[in-house]
């Protein structure tokens, strides 16, 4: 595992924003995991602007998104797809092909579910973005989730509709379920890069180098991954003892 410490959020997103740079620099048609949540907003607004000055082209670009609320029409401004059009979408010039997000009103959403995996599985993710909640959750895989679990519905905990809350008019208006890739979804990425900012982070970003793998860290299932890279900014990366370099 590799883990970079930035100097703040802003060089958090500027290094973030200039690896998947470097990917779709490498290769036009690279398939992107994205996440949602306030902490990927600045690296996306980074790789929006590297873009706008570069001759790159977005249009055999594939992005695949972590989950989605159960419940809320997309064009919700609290949808996770409302998020990245606004986000990602628009300012990428992306079209509806290039964009893949769960259905959280999806009539059957156990048949959603496979329909999503196995789509992860056609395509192939080659590398996905992570945030982490408080709690370490990845994706919306709360503590307790087993580590090999696919694509799913998931009920959110208590404490992660109050942290998302703040998007929202109340706690109250917070879906109660979502569907999210499972953590055995996301381990089948070819790499991983994950971002965290902020002192609310530190305890999950300390769990994820120095605790062994358990489920009461979702964060620390990315142990048993080959190709992770950890971008913290000083405050989340404050418990951890590694200044750089590898772990
Ligand atoms: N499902 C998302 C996660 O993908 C995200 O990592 C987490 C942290 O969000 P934030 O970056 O806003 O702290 O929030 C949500 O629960």
């Amino acid at each position: 595992m590799k883990i970079n410490i930035a100097s703040d959020y802003h060089d958090m997103s500027r290094q973030a924003a200039e690896r998947f740079y470097e990917k779709l620099q490498a290769d036009p048609s690279v398939h992107f995991g994205l996440a949602t949540g306030g902490t990927p907003i600045g690296m996306y607004r980074h790789l929006s602007e590297l873009l706008a000055s570069s001759p790159l082209k977005t249009d055999a670009l594939k992005t695949f998104n972590l989950d989605e609320y159960i419940g809320l029409p997309p064009s919700d401004p609290n949808s996770f797809y409302s998020f990245m059009k606004e986000q990602v979408y628009k300012p990428w010039n992306l079209q509806a092909d290039q964009c893949f997000i769960p259905d959280g009103n999806a009539a059957d959403l156990e048949k959603e579910c496979e329909r999503y995996e196995a789509m992860i599985d056609q395509y192939g993710i080659d590398v996905q973005l992570l945030g982490v909640g408080k709690n370490g959750h990845i994706g919306f895989n709360e503590p307790g989730t087993r580590f090999d679990a696919l694509t799913q519905v998931v009920e959110l905990k208590p404490s992660t509709r109050k942290a998302n809350a703040r998007f929202f008019p109340s706690t109250d208006d917070v879906p109660t379920h979502a569907v999210t890739m499972g953590i055995g979804s996301i381990l089948k990425a070819k790499e991983i890069v994950l971002i965290a900012s902020g002192e609310a982070k530190a305890e999950a970003v300390y769990a994820l180098v120095h605790r062994e793998q358990t489920e009461d860290w979702p964060i620390t299932a990315l142990k048993q991954h080959r190709n992770v890279t950890v971008i913290v900014d000083e405050a989340a990366g404050r418990l951890i003892d590694t200044k750089g370099g590898d772990a």
